[in-house]
């Protein structure tokens, strides 16, 4: 069985569920939240000798702090709290749960001590969570730096200390854990972005409250459960006229590479025909590695496709920019890639017939082209990916993945699903025309645009995952390989899916 998709909750919703349960809920979230992070830490540290050290904030993160180190502390483990702020000054929940923590018995030092000879089982950052609201310095910074060089096991209460939970930004200095014990639910921030390099590996302890219906959409982190229902088997009696045909159109001179990549990664998932349509006048004509393509001249290529993927290594001549605007205007599933995306953002008279298209449109831009799309500069899109990419998709009322660390799925309803597979041996040349592949193939097989997205960019990622166990990556990992990797691992999913009839 497909693990559940997990929800995503940006800061505004987190805040709208505690605003409904913190009242009345029995025991207080905060000693639940502690207690949780209190059993995280006894599994992380198992039987690691020396004391464990806490630094709690001024707000409601340091509270969970001095709840978990009374946990602990009670149970018998030695525990050393730094907290530098007035007592009388902290929100209510966390003053009781400093009284309660001296009154078991804890001490609490105003200052970092330095770390004992034989060392720390593990530094514990109860800083600043989901209250973060500016950029850390001064004592806090230096706590930060202390924590972050410690050798031990670093673990986060709900946020990294520093790390901005709705985008994965670090506003300056960040504690950079190897364990994050988020409470409630996943925030993007966690996962997206530089989140994943500061929370090293994530639990999510959800406190044993049902989530309220929200006011702020929710997202979801991508498991195969999403797209469950569309792994169906083929009835014996098929044909390849049944499972779609694929155009790519790109290859311009020196990038034939990139469309030929793409056209055999929507073979190697499935689609019935594909055709590979080249720019380059002077490209082969076969492809001797793999001839089950079937190469054209661009000009040439069938207009009769179920989908047309356009972009891999395609390039900004006009020629390509007439390719563009008969696209768009044609009546096959669309995906755009690449230089397509630069050439659609330089010709904003093409935008609204990208919206106003009747089939499925997808786009698949890194940060630079989605920036070029939005008209900003590719920090302010990484500044805020979720609603960078939650913006195109509404703009061009197309399916899009802002790829990258955490890919970002967004649709033109306001969805929006966060990837948590892949590895940086995929920052590599190639591994964009592989995913185009992908997902023109699913689309080409008759999945919706929302799950054909999600499910190939997760494949994308997982595939490369799975070649990293087997030791092909993560460095030195080539997008060619990844093609076949993908075709196993979606076998497999097929074969473990749950079929209703
Ligand atoms: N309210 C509750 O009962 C619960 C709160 N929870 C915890 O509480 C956290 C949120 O608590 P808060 O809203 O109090 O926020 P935080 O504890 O994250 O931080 C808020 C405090 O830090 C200050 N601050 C923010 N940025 C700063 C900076 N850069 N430098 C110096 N000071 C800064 C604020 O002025 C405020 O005093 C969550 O992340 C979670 O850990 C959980 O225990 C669940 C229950
Ligand atoms: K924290």
């Amino acid at each position: 069985m497909f693990s559940p998709a997990q929800p995503i909750y940006p800061v505004a919703g987190i805040r709208e569920i505690e605003h409904q349960l913190i009242p009345s809920a029995k025991p207080p979230l905060m000693e639940r939240a502690g207690r949780a992070a209190a059993e995280d830490a006894v599994r992380l540290i198992m039987d690691r000798p020396g004391p464990i050290l806490f630094a709690c904030g001024p707000g409601n993160n340091g509270g969970d702090g001095f709840v978990m180190a009374r946990q602990l502390h009670q149970a018998g483990r030695e525990v050393i709290v730094a907290f530098a702020d007035d007592p009388a000054a902290l929100p209510s929940d966390a003053g009781k749960a400093h009284a309660d923590f001296l009154h078991a018995g804890g001490t609490i030092a105003s200052d970092l001590p330095s770390a004992p000879s034989q060392g720390w089982a593990l530094v514990v950052d109860a800083l600043f969570g989901i209250g973060l609201k500016r950029k850390i310095d001064g004592r806090f910074a230096d706590w930060i730096a202390t924590l972050n060089a410690q050798p031990a096991p670093r673990m986060a209460l709900d946020v990294p200390s520093g790390l901005d939970a709705d985008t994965g930004r670090p506003l300056g200095p960040c504690f950079r854990a190897t364990h994050t014990t988020t409470f409630i639910a996943l925030k993007p921030g966690l996962l997206t972005n530089d989140g994943p390099d500061y929370c090293g590996e994530i639990s999510v302890q959800r406190l044993d409250i049902d989530c309220p219906a929200c006011l702020v959409p929710m997202g979801h982190a991508i498991t195969p459960a999403l797209f469950e229902t569309c792994l169906v088997p083929r009835p014996r009696n098929t044909h390849k006229g049944r499972h779609g045909d694929v155009g790519i159109l790109g290859g311009d001179a020196g990038m034939a590479g990139a469309a030929l990549l793409a056209g055999r990664a929507a073979l190697w998932l499935g689609a019935g025909r594909v055709y590979v349509g080249l720019l380059d006048p002077k490209a082969p004509a076969v492809d001797h590695a793999y001839p089950e393509l079937m190469l054209r001249n661009a000009p040439a290529l069938p207009r009769q496709l179920t989908v047309l993927a356009l972009g891999p290594g395609l390039g900004q001549r006009a020629e390509a920019q007439a390719e563009l605007v008969s696209a768009i205007a044609g009546d096959h599933a669309l995906v755009l890639d690449a230089d397509a995306l630069n050439l659609l953002a330089a010709d904003p008279a093409l935008h609204g017939a990208v919206a106003a298209r009747r089939s499925p449109t997808v786009l698949t831009p890194h940060p630079a082209e989605a920036a070029r799309l939005l008209g900003c500069s590719s920090p302010e899109v990484q500044g805020d990916r979720l609603s960078a990419a939650l913006a195109l998709a509404s703009r061009f009322r197309a399916c899009t993945v802002l790829k990258g660390c955490g890919s970002l799925i967004a649709t033109p309803d306001g969805h929006w699903y966060i990837n948590g597979t892949g590895h940086p041996g995929m920052a590599s040349a190639g591994m964009g025309d592989v995913l185009t592949g992908l997902v023109a193939s699913l689309l080409a097989q008759g999945w919706a645009a929302e799950p054909a997205l999600i499910a190939a960019v997760h494949l994308h990622g997982a595939a490369a995952d799975m070649l990293a166990r087997e030791g092909v990556g993560p460095i030195g990992l080539t997008a060619g390989e990844l093609i076949g990797a993908a075709r196993r691992l979606f076998n497999g999913w097929l074969a473990q899916a749950r079929h209703t009839p």
